[in-house]
Order: C-alpha cells, then sequence, then structure tokens
C-alpha cells in the first residue's frame, strides 16, 4: 500500500525528460510565437505538441477511462478544469513558454497526479538545465539521485525571496505586485529573484537556494507538481493571506518555514483573480 502510485510515478519521470528533449530540440529551430489571453500571454506549437505526447504517452500506458487530465494548452482551447476525486494528472508541457521563446535558459516540463484531490507526486524536469526534481508524498524530495531539503534561515534578512509579475498587466495589479516587491525589498531581504518557470522557482525553494515564492495569479499546473516537491522537502504551503492552501485558487506562498512564510504574507497586497476551478 504504501508503494502505491509508484509505476505511475515512475512513468512521469521518463515522460517528463522525454518532453524535455522534445522542448530543447524545438529550442534550436525557428519558434512560431502566438498569443492567448492578452499579447504577453505566449505559446506556441511545442506547447501544443507537447502536451499531446504527454497526455498520449500517460493515457496508454494507464488507460484513458480511469484517469482525468487538466492540461494547461486543453483547457486554453476550452477543455474545463474541473478537479475531481478521481486520479488526476495535471500538467504544464512548457512552464516557462516565454523564456523559452526568448532562449532564457528557464524551461520546465511539470507533472503531478492527485487523487481523491491530494497530491500524491510531482515531478519538474528543468530541461534546459537538464534537472530532474521529483517528490512522490512520504517519500522525500529529489534533484536527480540527490535527496534535497528547504533552507533552515529563519531571519527574513538573510533570505532570498522568488516572486513573479505573470501576465496580467492591468495597471491596479501591475502597482499591487510592484508595491509588494517594494516592501519585501524595504524589509531588507538579501535579494528578489525570479526564474520565469513558476515550476523551478518551487524547486529553488525545495532545494534551499531561496526561502520562499509567492505569487498570486499562476495555475494549478504551474505549481501542482512543485507543491509535492516543496513539502517532501520539508517546506509548507499556505495561502497569500495565511490560511490554507487551495489548489485552484491561483494564489500561493511556498516556504521553507513558517516564519519566513508568515513574514512575506504580511507585506503581500492581495488582488482578486477567477479560480481555475470557476465554472464559466
Ligand atoms: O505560461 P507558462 O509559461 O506555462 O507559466 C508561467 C505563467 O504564465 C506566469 O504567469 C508565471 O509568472 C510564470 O512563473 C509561469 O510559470
Ligand atoms: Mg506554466
Amino acid at each position: 500500500m504504501c508503494d502505491q502510485w509508484k509505476e505511475e510515478f515512475e512513468y512521469a519521470v521518463q515522460v517528463a525528460r522525454a518532453a524535455g528533449a522534445v522542448i530543447r530540440k524545438a529550442g534550436e529551430c525557428e519558434i512560431k510565437v502566438q498569443t492567448k489571453s492578452c499579447a504577453v500571454d505566449l505559446v506556441t506549437q511545442t506547447d501544443d505538441r507537447v502536451e499531446k505526447i504527454i497526455i498520449g504517452s500517460l493515457k496508454e500506458q494507464f488507460g484513458e477511462g480511469t484517469h482525468c487530465f487538466i492540461g494547461e494548452e486543453s483547457v486554453s482551447k476550452g477543455k474545463p478544469c474541473v478537479f475531481t476525486d478521481k486520479p488526476t494528472w495535471i500538467i504544464d508541457p512548457v512552464d516557462g513558454t516565454t523564456n523559452f521563446v526568448h532562449g532564457f535558459p528557464f524551461v520546465a516540463v511539470s507533472i503531478a497526479f492527485a487523487v481523491n484531490k491530494k497530491l500524491e507526486f510531482g515531478v519538474v524536469y528543468s530541461c534546459i538545465e537538464d534537472k530532474m526534481y521529483k517528490a512522490r508524498k512520504g517519500h522525500g524530495a529529489f534533484c536527480d539521485d540527490e535527496q534535497i531539503q528547504v533552507s533552515d534561515v529563519k531571519d527574513i534578512n538573510k533570505s532570498i525571496i522568488i516572486s513573479e509579475h505573470g501576465t496580467d498587466r492591468s495597471p491596479e495589479k501591475v502597482s499591487k505586485i510592484f508595491s509588494t516587491m517594494q516592501k519585501i525589498l524595504r524589509i531588507p531581504v538579501h535579494g528578489l529573484r525570479g526564474s520565469g518557470t513558476a515550476a523551478t522557482n518551487m524547486c529553488l525553494v525545495a532545494c534551499g537556494a531561496s526561502e520562499a515564492f509567492f505569487e498570486i495569479g499562476i495555475h494549478c499546473w504551474d505549481i501542482a507538481a512543485g507543491v509535492v516537491i516543496v513539502r517532501e522537502a520539508g517546506g509548507i504551503l499556505l495561502d497569500v493571506d495565511g490560511g490554507e492552501f487551495d489548489l485552484m485558487s491561483r494564489r500561493m506562498v511556498s516556504a521553507n518555514n513558517k516564519t519566513i512564510a508568515d513574514r512575506i504574507i504580511k507585506e503581500i497586497e492581495i488582488f482578486e483573480v477567477v479560480r481555475d476551478d470557476a465554472e464559466i
């Protein structure tokens, strides 16, 4: 029983590695860029192609009927984002599409698996760096074959904090995001960073390179795999108001410990976002 989902986990690692190879190869050719919700929300044929490859191989391996799939590109094409108790794969085929388009070298494949709405494992393949982050509930978190752990820093003045500004550039949101960043810089912290991929940002918290990553506006596919990796590395997840983390809420603070999380939360200026599972 304790080794439940081991086969699915190991297969997800293989699939993520293969998907990463496709992305690397595609990056060597001309990339045709299109937009989704707005002019800075980019998508490429590679995003679509890689999602089809991932979902296709998972369906072939585990059968179509019993497993459900939430994939970034399927949802952007109108598939409802419904999170049920059924075994569910949550997939971001190319996390960091803007980085991919620009050759900025942080791009990740993110694959998570949940049952009864509880995340069981997560795999983040940072495919340009060739780093495989993975974690299964109760089994620790790893980067390649090395076990990873969050940092033990409790003093916010000795921390590096990660955040991103996302693709919504409405003046009210941009000003709240930058006001929060200013307040955090002035605490002061050692530094503010952002890799351009939420999945990789979470792995940076998990391996102790950063004390916390927070964002409002991310989607469940950006962070689902990272959630398991951070938890298994000893870190915590909270909502941006300090409440319980909710995968579908598009709001998240991941941190090495509660002291750091609470201090960051004090500075976050919250703005409204539409939940991933909202009925539209
Ligand atoms: O769209 P992709 O590249 O899959 O995901 C990115 C989000 O769009 C962006 O809002 C967020 O800031 C970035 O970290 C994320 O990974
Ligand atoms: Mg993403």
